[in-house]
């Protein structure tokens, strides 16, 4: 099957008096793994439900590549979804279970019965199905498990089941609703790469809904993140990470999170951080409150820095982070990332000097959406 695009055009949907999409675009283009991520509620399962057609829109378009989609049967759409509750048919085999979509297309309902179905079916049409089966199973490596029940299988091993059984019609694409939320963490990580791997060998349009930002960051070619109804940012990991288009982007992504400070700007569009001019000026942020958005990496040591006291310390793998109180104050604390190896001078009362890279300062406005920023060297005076 080819790579099929998936356009979503102006969607929108209530539940009662609640509106949960608020006028949906995007445009996944062929081949892509997109991920929908964001808070519990912002509407992503509502969204992928709505473009497997097990959910109605109030208005807007959904296409698979030229096939305007909105009035076909979920049946009929030739899209594989895949669900955190796999969703198995517990009374079947591993092998009727990834076999029954086939059979549900191939077979009538004469067929599909047991025993004299047998004798009414080509032998041809089932040696189809076998070899789907088996070339399915054979892709997630669960052959050895056919003649088990989804109960005497672990987590990972009923996942694949039930992407075994997506993959057996050959759909356009896959529609993932936080297909390893029931995984230990460990297990979890592990289905990560496998589904990575899964993507490249089809190179199918993937769509995948998580509230894990380190699961989408991992995965994704792009990433759409939501909220309240809206698309607040799409992009690539690099672009959500690098430049969070607003404040609720930069809180969302990143691990430890990004640190927010409050900051001002005066009259000349100059960013002052605790009262000290930063020689960074940003010319389309509305002059008072702002927001300083700085990432732990961007953080360090620095002689004639900003007074802060240590409070604790985590290890985390090869870095430590480093959660510090910034003139005392009690609501302002900094998380820096201190690499393996590095060791912070502090002096006896464990108060150290923290400087922050300019070059990667991230300012947002009162409207809490990314103001840019330039550097006053490189403003004319
Ligand atoms: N069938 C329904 N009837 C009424 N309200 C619904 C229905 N389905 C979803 N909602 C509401 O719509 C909003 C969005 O739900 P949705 O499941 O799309 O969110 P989500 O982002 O996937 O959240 P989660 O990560 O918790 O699954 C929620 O407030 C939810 O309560």
């Amino acid at each position: 099957m080819q790579p099929q695009s998936i356009t979503i055009s102006g969607i929108g949907k209530g539940f009662g008096a609640d509106d949960v999409l608020k006028g949906i675009d995007l445009s996944i283009v062929p081949g892509e793994f997109l991920s929908l991520v964001g808070m519990s509620g912002c509407g992503k399962s509502t969204l992928l439900r709505i473009i497997a057609g097990l959910e109605t829109a109030d208005r807007g378009t959904v296409s698979i590549g030229a096939r305007d989609l909105t009035d076909v049967d979920p049946a009929d759409r030739n899209l594989a979804m895949v669900f955190q509750s796999y969703a198995l048919y517990p009374h079947m085999s591993v092998r009727d279970n990834i076999a029954t979509p086939l059979r549900m297309r191939r077979l009538s309902i004469w067929e599909r019965l047991p025993l004299i179905g047998r004798l009414l079916v080509k032998a041809e049409t089932l040696r189809e199905i076998d070899s789907a089966v088996k070339e399915a199973a054979d892709v997630l490596q669960i052959s050895h498990l056919f003649d088990r029940k989804p109960a005497q299988l672990s987590g990972g091993q009923r996942q694949r089941v039930a992407l075994a059984r997506a993959l057996v019609r050959s759909p356009s694409a896959f529609l993932m609703d936080e297909p390893l939320s029931n995984l230990d963490a460990k297990l979890r990580a592990h289905m990560r790469s496998e589904l990575i791997n899964l993507h490249d060998r089809l190179g199918a349009t993937f769509v995948y809904v998580t509230h894990d930002q380190i699961e989408a960051m991992t995965m994704s070619d792009r990433i759409a993140l939501m909220s309240e109804g809206r698309i607040e940012q799409l992009g690539t990991p690099d672009e959500l990470y690098g430049a969070p288009a607003t404040l609720t982007v930069a809180r969302f992504i990143g691990t430890p999170s990004i640190n927010l400070l409050p900051a001002e700007i005066d009259n000349a569009g100059d960013v002052l951080l605790f009262g000290r001019r930063l020689g960074l000026r940003s010319s389309n942020a509305a002059r008072g409150q702002a927001t300083l958005g700085i990432r732990s990496e961007d953080i360090f040591p620095s002689a004639d820095g900003i007074g802060a006291r240590i409070l604790r310390s985590e290890t985390q793998g090869a870095d430590r982070y480093v959660t510090c109180q910034l003139y005392d104050d009690e609501k302002i604390t900094v998380v820096l990332r201190q690499r393996a190896g590095e060791e912070i001078s502090m002096n006896d009362q464990g108060r150290i000097r923290l400087g922050f890279s300019k070059a990667h300062m991230h300012l947002f406005g009162s409207d809490e959406k990314r103001c840019e920023l330039t550097s006053l060297e490189q403003v004319p005076a």
